[in-house]
């Protein structure tokens, strides 16, 4: 079986692999026009020149209201020696848009003139000829180019024909294509299904589908198609067969024993391209078919479909369309944690975005292919080029924004240690009055004062306690910040304890059983307070790290924690109560502590910052936070001092 498998041949770089296909691509043959009507061709491209059928206007017409005259009838006009002129014989009263009486080339506005009697007016400035009147042809002469050809069609081109009395026009077919995600594994969205261990819902084909729809192309998707050669095999060529011009094969695309689009794309045509030195990406395939439509093979995980198809689809759709890529606004982004990258392949890093200062800061999301959270949540996207080994803290990448700079302006930007009120917090400040955007990367306690050391955020949540002095936060302040001034405001007070499955089957009771020889335990990485929470409790239980089995693995959630445990690949970890709750595992208390966010006092004006000290103020939101449960809020919103500890005297 091994020896069928595809090994995947030359990676190219993208603009290569593009070249190569669209050297061989025959759009024209592919696509012809059609005719649309006007109303209904915005977004479409003009396959030929747009010449304009009337003029507009087709009239002389008065563009004031107010009086038409003759203009030389007063040209002796001035302030205090009066033109007078009659009704019909010197003057007609026109309103806006009405067509000039012949003979009158001027329209003098109602506010400068004076009625003497109800027929006669008195001007007392001259008019001069043409003068508040829009002349034939003043917009569109007929006969004249509307148009070019290749043009993609706004709003304001269809008020531009409609008035030139263009009813339909040319255009070019709009792309089709066909989707065919693959998979035993991947189950059909559509019947609302509910994965087991081992199968994931199909989403790829939705996610082109909306992209394909911005780039101007109709898509279709079919339903998953079973890892078979012969059936996907029927399944290509059908769609080949019918009106797709582009037909994409979803996952299967690289080396595995059932990943078969190569062999089935060799089938109906030709590989062009296969693997791009690109992450995500790499094992994307390229090919025309026997009868000149485009084939794709897409990765199958999700961030690397993406990249198959923004990078290499998009471009293609573009040509077959005669219309250039529309490219995202870029700017310079300072990375505030070091991004190290592989040599060899344009790396697409997801970036949260924010605004701190006045400068734009990146915060790298997870790496993982298969996350598509790292793009929903990500505000744009760096492409770290091949030569580079990756960028140091501090120094800036450019980057492709995803929304609009001034939207990335209202973003916060908060690096720190993770907790699910943060997730509150999030989705109450999109629905102030005017939303905040809240991108939250988790580094534990120590990786937030290290953001705020490097200047590049506006929040840092901590909860760092300091066993010599049973404080949080301000020792710790004190020793790595202590030129820069920060404020502390307390966030929530939350418990923390050992996570253990529903039902607690090792009767797990406190810190010493992490020594048990059947307990498995799942730690917190270096630097996150839970980590230093644990240290403590082991500390004053007179135990060593290396009595506890599994110290040395480590997470970086809460959640992950959690998961470990739920999963059975750990008997317990530390975290807090919410993070057991919402997996529904069970929770043996150990502490409390303060959780803060540490905030730059320079900031503490900044209308976002503002925001949230008002939204921790309300009791409404405390109460929401209460309701996860295992939280204390009698010090939420405050602003806290050194040696407060949990508030409790
Ligand atoms: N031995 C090697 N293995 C892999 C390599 C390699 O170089 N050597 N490359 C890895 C890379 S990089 C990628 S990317 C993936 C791409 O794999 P495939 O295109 O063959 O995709 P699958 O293995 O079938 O699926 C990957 C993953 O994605 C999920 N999936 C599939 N379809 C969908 C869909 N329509 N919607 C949502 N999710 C989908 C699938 O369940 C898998 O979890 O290969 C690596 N392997
Ligand atoms: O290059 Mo594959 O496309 O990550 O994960």
């Amino acid at each position: 079986m091994g020896s069928e498998r595809t090994i995947y041949l030359q990676m190219q770089p993208i603009e290569q692999a593009l070249e190569t296909v669209q050297q061989e691509l025959r759009p024209a043959t592919l696509l012809g026009h059609e005719l649309v009507a006007t109303e209904e061709a915005v977004g479409r491209v003009t396959a030929e020149a747009v010449y304009a059928q009337y003029s507009s206007p087709t009239f002389h017409g008065a563009a004031m209201d107010g009086i038409a005259v003759r203009a030389a009838d007063t040209f002796a006009a001035r302030e205090g020696a009066p033109v007078h002129l009659e009704r019909n014989t010197g003057f007609v009263e026109v309103n806006t848009g009405n067509p000039l009486p012949d003979g009158m080339n001027a329209v003098i506005m109602v506010e400068h003139i004076d009625f003497v009697d109800s027929d006669t007016v008195a001007i007392e400035a001259p008019a001069f000829p043409w003068q508040h009147v829009r002349r034939i042809g003043e917009d569109i002469v007929a006969t004249e180019l509307l148009l070019p050809q290749n043009h993609t069609l706004t709003p304001y081109d269809t008020g531009a024909l409609l008035s030139a009395g263009i009813w339909e026009l040319a255009v070019w077919q709009q792309p089709v294509v066909e989707v065919i995600p693959t998979g035993d594994e991947v189950l059909d969205f559509r019947q609302r299904p509910e994965p087991r261990p081992g199968q994931v819902v199909e989403s790829n084909s939705q996610v082109l589908a909306g992209l394909a729809r911005q780039w101007g192309a109709e898509v279709r998707c079919q339903p998953p198609v079973a890892d078979d050669e012969s059936i996907l095999l029927q399944a290509v060529q059908d769609a080949l067969d019918g009106p797709a011009h582009v037909v994409v094969i979803g996952a299967g695309s690289s080396a595995g024993s059932k990943d078969f689009s190569r062999r089935v794309m060799e089938q109906c045509g030709r590989i062009l391209v296969h693997g791009i030195t690109a992450m995500p990406g790499k094992p994307s395939l390229l090919g025309v078919a026997a009868n000149g439509k485009l084939l794709v093979g897409a990765p199958g995980y999700p961030v690397s479909a993406v990249v198959c198809y923004e990078q290499l689809l998009q471009p293609l759709l573009a040509q077959m369309q005669h219309k250039p890529v529309n490219r995202r606004p870029v700017i310079e982004v300072e990375i505030n944690r070091k991004l190290p990258s592989k040599l060899g392949v344009d790396e697409f890093v997801r970036l949260a975005i924010g605004k701190v200062g006045d400068k734009w800061v990146g915060t790298p999301l997870a790496r993982g292919a298969g996350m598509i959270t790292t793009l929903t949540r990500a505000q744009g996207v760096a492409r770290i080029p091949t030569e580079s080994e990756g960028v140091e803290a501090g120094q800036t990448v450019r980057a492709e924004l995803f929304v609009p700079a001034e939207e990335v302006e209202r973003v916060l930007v908060a690096v720190g240690s993770h907790d699910n009120t943060l997730d509150l917090l999030a989705n109450a400040l999109q629905g102030l009055k005017h939303p905040i955007g809240l991108a939250s990367s988790h580094v534990g306690s120590m990786g937030g004062l290290t953001a705020l050391q490097n200047g590049s955020v506006h929040i840092a949540g901590a909860h760092l306690y300091d066993p010599e002095s049973g404080d949080y936060n301000f020792p710790f302040l004190q020793r790595y910040l202590a030129d820069i001034p920060v404020t502390a405001v307390n966030l929530a007070i939350r418990h923390q304890g050992l996570i253990v499955p529903r039902g607690n089957p090792k009767g797990i009771q406190g810190i010493q059983d992490l020594t048990r020889d059947d307990v498995r335990f799942i730690n917190r990485q270096r630097g996150a307070g839970t980590r230093i929470l644990l240290d403590d409790h082991l500390h004053r239980a007179g135990l060593s790290a290396r009595e506890v089995n599994g110290y040395g693995h480590e997470e970086f959630t809460h959640m992950a924690v959690a998961v470990n445990v739920l999963s059975g690949a750990a008997d317990c970890g530390m975290g807090i109560y919410a993070a057991a709750k919402a997996l529904d595992l069970d929770f043996v208390p150990l502490a409390r502590e303060r959780y803060d966010l540490l905030i730059p006092t320079a900031y503490l004006e900044d209308e976002k910052i503002r925001s949230v000290l008002d939204l921790l103020g309300k009791p409404e939101f405390q109460q929401e936070i209460e309701s996860l449960g295992g939280y204390d809020t009698h010090l939420t919103g405050q602003v806290m001092q050194p040696g407060m500890g949990l508030g409790e005297g």
